[in-house]
């Protein structure tokens, strides 16, 4: 496999594919890469696995080749695991990071530090025209800061500190974001399946 394509219209999250992949070889292409234009695919499950199911499946329907996608989000202790698989539109349909990350700190906003544990959650599928729709999940925790720092990353970077860091995953460099992230560990249980597939 020299090619992947990622059913995201993503930026950030393609950029770290990419820089994944490139790892095996293999070039990740996401939905802005393709000629032909796609709408949004509609999130309507109710957990990261429906919907990156959905995702990964409606492309390698259309397009007839494996195609990888990725669901994800933010789960916070103190609101009961919100935002969750609805991280994306927490703040409305706009799909606003700052918006996203004002709603969060506004609810945290009387919620001690260590009461402010969280964990950002990555699933992906992998779907295979005739085969088994493939599943990786990956999780890294860590806690809400009182207020965002940092410009790396993208969506709720700049207000989670994984455990043991100092710095918010915005202010990591993105290979350190890479390295320990919820995406990294899924990736770690896709590349067995990769290996699988070489053979
Ligand atoms: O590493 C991350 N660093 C910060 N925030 C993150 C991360 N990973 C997911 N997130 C947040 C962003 C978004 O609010 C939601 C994902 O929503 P999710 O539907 O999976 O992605 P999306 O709509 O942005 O793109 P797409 O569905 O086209 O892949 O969780
Ligand atoms: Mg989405």
């Amino acid at each position: 496999m020299d090619k992947i394509i990622i059913a995201t219209k993503n930026a950030g999250k393609l950029k770290e594919f990419k820089a994944f992949f490139a790892d095996y070889d293999i070039t990740a292409y996401g939905l802005d890469d393709l000629a032909e234009q796609f709408d949004d695919i509609e999130e309507t499950g109710t957990t990261f696995e429906e919907n990156a199911a959905l995702k990964a499946e409606t492309m390698a329907g259309h397009l007839q080749v494996p195609v990888l996608a990725d669901d994800s989000g933010l789960e916070i202790d103190a609101l009961e695991g919100r935002p969750g698989v609805y991280s994306a539109r927490y703040a409305g349909e706009a799909k606003s990071d700052q918006a996203n990350m004002d709603k969060v700190l506004e609810e945290l906003q009387d919620v001690p530090e260590e009461e402010r544990t969280a964990r950002f959650v990555c699933v992906l599928a992998v779907s295979q025209p005739n085969k088994e729709t493939f599943y990786a999940r990956g999780h890294v925790e860590g806690t809400i800061t009182e207020a965002p720092r940092g410009e790396h990353g993208f969506g709720y970077d700049p207000v989670f500190q994984a455990d043991g860091y100092e710095k918010t995953m915005a202010e990591l460099k993105p290979e350190e974001k890479n390295q320990i992230s919820h995406r990294k560990q899924a990736m770690v249980h896709l590349e067995k399946w990769l290996n699988v597939q070489a053979k």
